[in-house]
């Protein structure tokens, strides 16, 4: 099954909890770049198969993490007892990209065996086990463009967005999420805190008003790149570019495919793109249907 990138295109850190957690108000959206990922039995145990230097086979692998905690939890409710699982992934969401790939490996894990096992769980007691996972895992569980809250995991569906097509640049360096959120000056004004809070309820997204990442200027402090890629995307006709999550990846916005697809074009013969990649992905804005 695939599990699809995300991008925020709105990220405002708003305070920082007594557990060291921030809190946030983020809009943020899947985009049409997938893992797949492929769920076969196994006699025992679970087996993570990726092949990517970068991403752990291990226990430690969010997607095992995923099936391990589905079981222990959803095992009790409705099974007498444990099978194994082999998980394949084809990584094509680059890692410590800002991207939220390890992520949706794992929604896409916890959604595929509740289904498989006949819906044991409801669709609010898997967010809560997603949200166990990491704070972008409810998320995806949810799909299609939402509104976050408290330290990402309180969501609402948003739809009052445009179908823009998004150039991703990443530019070959891995960021550390914990890093950056360690790093950020959080010292804010009143005045800072109330901007902070800005609310979209009923409000359209508009690219030149909204488009703002608190993280960005951590990252883009430790790898100029991001900003040098802000840059080229803008004069290559983006109607807006920032860095998406943590970064690295800085995303363009265009108004149609066909722009997305000529600034593509215009960067891979730009020397300075040699050790980056590119991808073209169009925004998922709404829940996909569930037969
Ligand atoms: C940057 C974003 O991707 C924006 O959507 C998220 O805020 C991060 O989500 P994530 O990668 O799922 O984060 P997690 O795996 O839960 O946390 C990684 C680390 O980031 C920090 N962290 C994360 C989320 C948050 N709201 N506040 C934090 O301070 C914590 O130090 C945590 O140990
Ligand atoms: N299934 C997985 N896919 C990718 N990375 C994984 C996975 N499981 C564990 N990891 C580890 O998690 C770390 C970051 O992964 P990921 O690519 O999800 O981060 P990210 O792109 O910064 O995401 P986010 O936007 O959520 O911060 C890496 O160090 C990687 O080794």
């Amino acid at each position: 099954m695939k599990a699809p990138a995300k991008i925020n295109l709105f990220l405002r850190v708003t305070g920082r909890r007594p557990d060291g957690f921030h809190e946030l108000v983020s809009l943020m959206c899947p985009v049409a770049l997938y893992d797949n990922l492929t769920l076969t039995p196994a006699k025992q145990g679970i087996h993570v198969i990726c092949g990517h230097p970068d991403v752990p086979e291990d226990a430690s692998n969010l997607a095992d993490r995923a099936a391990r905690l589905f079981m222990e939890t959803a095992i009790h409710e409705s099974f007498p007892s444990v099978s194994g699982l082999t998980i394949q992934i084809d990584k094509k969401i680059p890692v410590g990209a800002g991207l939220g790939g390890g992520s949706s490996d794992a929604a896409a894990v916890l959604t595929a065996l509740n289904r498989h096992r006949g819906y044991p769980l409801s669709t609010a007691a898997l967010m809560e086990l997603a949200g166990r996972l990491g704070a972008d895992v409810p998320f995806f569980i949810q799909g299609g463009a939402a509104l976050a809250t408290g330290i990402g995991d309180r969501l609402e569906p948003f739809s009052h967005l445009t179908s823009w097509t998004a150039l991703l640049v990443y530019p070959n360096v891995a960021v550390s999420t914990a890093w950056v959120y360690k790093n950020l000056n959080l010292r804010l004004t009143k005045d800072e805190k109330k901007l902070r809070k800005f609310h979209f309820k009923g409000r359209f997204f508009n690219v030149a008003e909204h488009l703002v990442n608190d993280l960005e200027p951590v990252t883009a402090k430790a790898f100029p790149v991001i900003e040098e890629i802000k840059r080229l995307l803008l004069a290559h006709g983006a109607a807006g570019a920032m860095m998406s999550g943590s970064g690295s990846t800085v995303f363009g916005l265009f108004e149609t495919p066909g722009r997305a697809k000529s600034a593509y074009s215009a960067l891979c013969d730009n020397q300075r793109s040699q050790n980056w990649t590119l991808y073209v992905a169009d925004l998922l804005i709404h829940r996909p249907v569930i037969a």
